[in-house]
C-alpha cells in the first residue's frame, strides 16, 4: 500500500491499471543510508500490472538507489519491498527472468555482432522473442552484421532496450532509456514502450529526466526529491497542482502589456472583462503544467535545505565527500 500523506503524495490508479491485481511493486518507509547519508528516507511506491511509471527527481535525489533496489541488486538499509510477489533482496533465478533491465552504464560484449549478441542472450530464457523480430522492433534490422563497439550511442541504447526485452519481461526497469537518442529515435521507442505495455502487458518503471517523456508516456509519475516522494500522480493530475499558479497575459487599454500569476484565472479574467467593458486584448491564460509543479517542488526543497543545514540546498556535493571508503560496495550501512 502507498502510505505516504495526502495531498502531496496521493496516488491514483492509472486507467490502464488492472483494479484489484497484487502491484507489481510496493515499497513501504524504503530507506537507504550511505556512510552517514540518508539517500532514500522513506519512499513508498505502488506500481500495478500494465502501468508506465516514471520516477523523476534531480540528480542525486535517488532514482538509480531505489530502482536497483527493487531490481535485487542494491542491498536496503530498511523498509518494505516486494516485486511481483518476492522480496528482490532474496530473490532467485526464476524471479531475475520475469524482469527486464535496461540500465544506466553499457555492458560488456562491445566485440559482439548485434544479431550475434542478442541469438546468444536468448539462450538464457525459457520464451525468449525472436532475434530478427527483436532487431525490427528495436529498428536495428540494417545493423544486426555491426560490431556493437561501432554502433552510435542511440543505436547502443536500442540494443540495450532489445537486451531488456528479449526474455519477455513481466516488469522491465528502464533507467534513462532515451539518453543519447535523436528525436526519431525518442518517438520510435516511445512507441515501443506503449505498444510493450498497452498490448503485451508489460510494467513499465522508468528513470527520466525529460519531463516532456514522462509528460508523454508515464500512466503516472512520482517525483523523488531529497529521498521522498513529494508527488505522485497522473502527468495532468500534477500539471494541475495547487502548489503552481495560472499565468494571465493581456494587453491593458492603455497599450501597455500585463501579466498576473493567479489560482483563480477565470475570476481574474471575469474582473478583467467587467473593468473593460469588451474584449480583453491579447488575453492568453497559461495553465500551470507539470514542468511548474516539478521546479516548485525541487526550488521547494532546495529552499528547505538551506534554511536547515546552511548549504546551498545542493546535496551532490554533500553526499560526495560523505561516503566512506568502499561506500561502493553496495553494502546497506545503516
Ligand atoms: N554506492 C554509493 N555509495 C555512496 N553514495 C552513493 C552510492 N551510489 C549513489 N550514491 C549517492 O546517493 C545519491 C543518490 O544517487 P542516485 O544515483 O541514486 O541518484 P539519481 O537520482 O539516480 O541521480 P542521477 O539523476 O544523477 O542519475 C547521490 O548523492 C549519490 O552520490
Amino acid at each position: 500500500m502507498t502510505t505516504t500523506p495526502a495531498p502531496t503524495t496521493a496516488p491514483t490508479t492509472a486507467p490502464t491499471a488492472a483494479a484489484g491485481a497484487a502491484p507489481v511493486v510496493e515499497a513501504h518507509d524504503l530507506r537507504m543510508r550511505y556512510g552517514s547519508t540518508d539517500v532514500l528516507r522513506g519512499v513508498d511506491l505502488e506500481i500495478r500490472r500494465g502501468e508506465i511509471f516514471a520516477l523523476l527527481g534531480p540528480n542525486g535525489a535517488g532514482k538509480t538507489t531505489t530502482v536497483e533496489i527493487l531490481e535485487g541488486f542494491r542491498q536496503r538499509s530498511a523498509g518494505e519491498v516486494r516485486v511481483l510477489g518476492t522480496d528482490p533482496a532474496r530473490a532467485d533465478d526464476a524471479w531475475r527472468g520475469r524482469i527486464g533491465l535496461v540500465l544506466q552504464s553499457w555492458r560488456d560484449h562491445r566485440r559482439w555482432q548485434v544479431a550475434e549478441l542478442l541469438t546468444h542472450f536468448a539462450t538464457y530464457y525459457p520464451d525468449p522473442r525472436d532475434p530478427a523480430e527483436l532487431l525490427d522492433l528495436v529498428g536495428l534490422t540494417h545493423q544486426a552484421r555491426q560490431r556493437v563497439d561501432r554502433l552510435s550511442g542511440g543505436q547502443r541504447r536500442r540494443v540495450d532496450v532489445a537486451l531488456g526485452i528479449i526474455g519477455r519481461p513481466e516488469l522491465l526497469f528502464l533507467d534513462e532509456p532515451t539518453t543519447g537518442f535523436d528525436p526519431e529515435a525518442r518517438r520510435d521507442f516511445h512507441d515501443l514502450i506503449e505498444r510493450l505495455a498497452r498490448t503485451e502487458g508489460v510494467t513499465i518503471l522508468l528513470t527520466t529526466h525529460d519531463l516532456a517523456e514522462a509528460e508523454r508516456l508515464a500512466d503516472r509519475i512520482a517525483m523523488l526529491v531529497d529521498g521522498r516522494i513529494r508527488a505522485c500522480g497522473t502527468p495532468t493530475e500534477l500539471g494541475r497542482r495547487a502548489a503552481a499558479q495560472a499565468e494571465v497575459r493581456w494587453t491593458a487599454p492603455d497599450g501597455r502589456p500585463r501579466h498576473e500569476r493567479t489560482s483563480d484565472p477565470s475570476g481574474l479574467v471575469w474582473e478583467l472583462h467587467q473593468e473593460t467593458a469588451g474584449p480583453i486584448a491579447d488575453l492568453e491564460v497559461r495553465r500551470p503544467t507539470l514542468e511548474d509543479t516539478y521546479l516548485h517542488m525541487v526550488h521547494r526543497q532546495a529552499t528547505d535545505t538551506a534554511d536547515t543545514d546552511g548549504t546551498d540546498g545542493t546535496d551532490d556535493g554533500a553526499h560526495r565527500t560523505g561516503f566512506p571508503a568502499g561506500a561502493d560496495t553496495g553494502e546497506a550501512a545503516a
